[in-house]
């Protein structure tokens, strides 16, 4: 069921850690068996994170030590294969029944959230095999979650006593990012089937996390790693692209701006020769109406390696907040089918006041675009910081209403949801 390739770079990474704590490796577990439960710990040695929120601190301060290991250039660092990051790590919901609790849904399926949460470890973890020293006892290298390219799903309903097996490897490097791409499957009828493919960006920076640094570089062995790489330039390429075409900097298309007016016209009060009369359509809710709100206190206990808010955890709570704003507008149980362009702007510092808000802000049939944005408000500045954007899209069991701009600014996120449905769509 392992490739001893598999084994063999997490048993590397395995043996170091523990070798650090003066503890003879746990081989019965760490190499037979790489768990979910044990990502986070093996995490926090190749850093040298403490346990121990007292403690911290001082683990921070040690680790600034660590730059002078910080490599000048990415031409010093030696090239790695993609097969030295390719890992394989269980979540046995099948033969472990004590896992299920914090993975259970009020539906009898499993909590998507406590997914993402292991995805956001398993891309990192990925990062340092692949960045991975041997001469060294620590990385120097703090590994951000950036960006959540793109995750598909296969299949909407996860079972929640089956067994996951996760795999996954380092697919593109720039000079200090990292695409990794990775694959969760389920064990059920004798055979593992495919859950989803997801695509995260992740960024190195020194010890403190304050400027980038440079990984190693990536060596192509066989023209199949050829191409997944060039399909992470072609990501790369297509990510700038979107960004330059973004909303927020330049004008919509002639075909979007006649939707827009179509839109608008469409809400005009006949009777009245006026602008400002507005009429919601039938089958139709305002997007001033079809909006939820939560606040987060980022507690100390989310925290990262790094002593920031765990990116896991942002994207868990922003992903339940959006959920829920698609059931209470569909009026059923939406199932995800996408999610896509999560950006991880800023950095969530621990004791933070999480504004999240989240907006249906496109529909089509049976389908509802939703984005959540999060951001810091500071009480003493009263401040507000944009930290993430997240976009989801869900699938009902019956038609949706239409959902419809009144403002501008409205507008313009009604067409940034369509743009990214069309997207989502096309890889269907
Ligand atoms: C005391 C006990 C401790 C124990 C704790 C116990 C806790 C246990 C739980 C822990 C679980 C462990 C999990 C570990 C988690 C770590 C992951 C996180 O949480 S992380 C938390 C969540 N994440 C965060 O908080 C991150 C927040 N965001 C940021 O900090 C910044 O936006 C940034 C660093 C991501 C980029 O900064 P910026 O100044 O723009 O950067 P530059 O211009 O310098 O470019 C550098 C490179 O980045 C590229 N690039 C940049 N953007 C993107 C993009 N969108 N898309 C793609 N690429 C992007 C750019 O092209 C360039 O690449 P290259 O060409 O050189 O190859």
């Amino acid at each position: 069921m392992f490739s001893p390739r598999v084994l063999k770079s997490v048993a590397s990474l395995t043996c170091r850690a523990f070798s650090q704590q003066g503890k003879a490796p746990d081989m019965a577990e760490g190499n037979a068996h790489l768990l979910v439960t044990n990502v986070r710990n093996r995490l926090r040695q190749i850093v040298g994170a403490s346990t121990n929120w007292k403690d911290h601190q001082q683990a921070l301060v040690e680790r600034t030590y660590l730059s002078k290991h910080l490599a000048n250039s990415q031409e010093e660092l030696p090239a790695k294969t993609m097969k030295e990051s390719e890992i394989e790590v269980h979540l046995p919901l099948g033969t472990q029944p004590s896992l299920r609790e914090k993975y259970l849904n009020f539906h009898n399926s499993v909590r998507f959230g406590r997914i993402l949460e292991d995805l956001d470890s398993l891309a990192v973890l990925i990062c340092y095999s692949h960045t991975w020293n041997k001469e060294l006892e620590k990385s120097p290298l703090s590994i951000v979650t950036a960006l959540v390219d793109k995750i598909d799903m296969r299949r909407n309903i996860i079972l929640p006593d089956c067994d996951i097996k996760f795999t996954g490897h380092v697919t593109w490097v720039g000079k200090t990012s990292i695409e990794a791409k990775m694959h969760m499957m389920q064990f059920h009828d004798g055979a593992y089937t495919p859950v989803l493919d997801a695509t995260f960006v992740m960024v190195a920076r020194d010890p403190e996390n304050k400027r980038a640094a440079f990984v190693n570089p990536l060596r192509l062995e066989t023209p199949e790693e050829e191409k997944i790489f060039q399909q992470g330039e072609i990501n790369k390429t297509r990510r700038v692209e979107l960004s330059t075409a973004s909303l927020l900097r330049v004008a919509p298309t002639a075909e979007e701006r006649t939707l827009v007016h179509s839109l608008f016209l469409n809400t005009l009060d006949v009777k009245t020769v006026s602008f400002r009369g507005r009429i919601l359509p039938p089958n139709s809710v305002w997007m001033e109406d079809a909006k939820l709100k939560g606040l987060e206190i980022c507690h100390p206990q989310e925290r990262n390696i790094f002593n920031r808010i765990f990116g896991g955890f942002l994207m868990r709570k922003a992903y339940e907040l959006g959920w829920a704003n698609a059931c209470v507008f569909a009026g059923c149980r939406p199932v995800l089918v996408a999610v896509d362009d999560i950006m991880f702007r800023k950095p969530v510092e621990i004791g933070s006041l999480l504004l999240l808000s989240s907006q249906v802000c496109y529909t089509e049939e049976h389908h509802v675009q939703v984005r959540v944005h999060t951001e810091v408000l500071d009480p003493l500045t009263r401040q507000h910081n944009t930290t993430n954007v997240f976009h989801f899209t869900f699938q009902v069991d019956k038609p949706v209403p239409a959902v419809v701009p009144q403002s501008y600014g409205e507008s313009m996120l009604y067409l940034d949801g369509k743009r990214h449905f069309d997207e989502t769509m096309k890889s269907q």
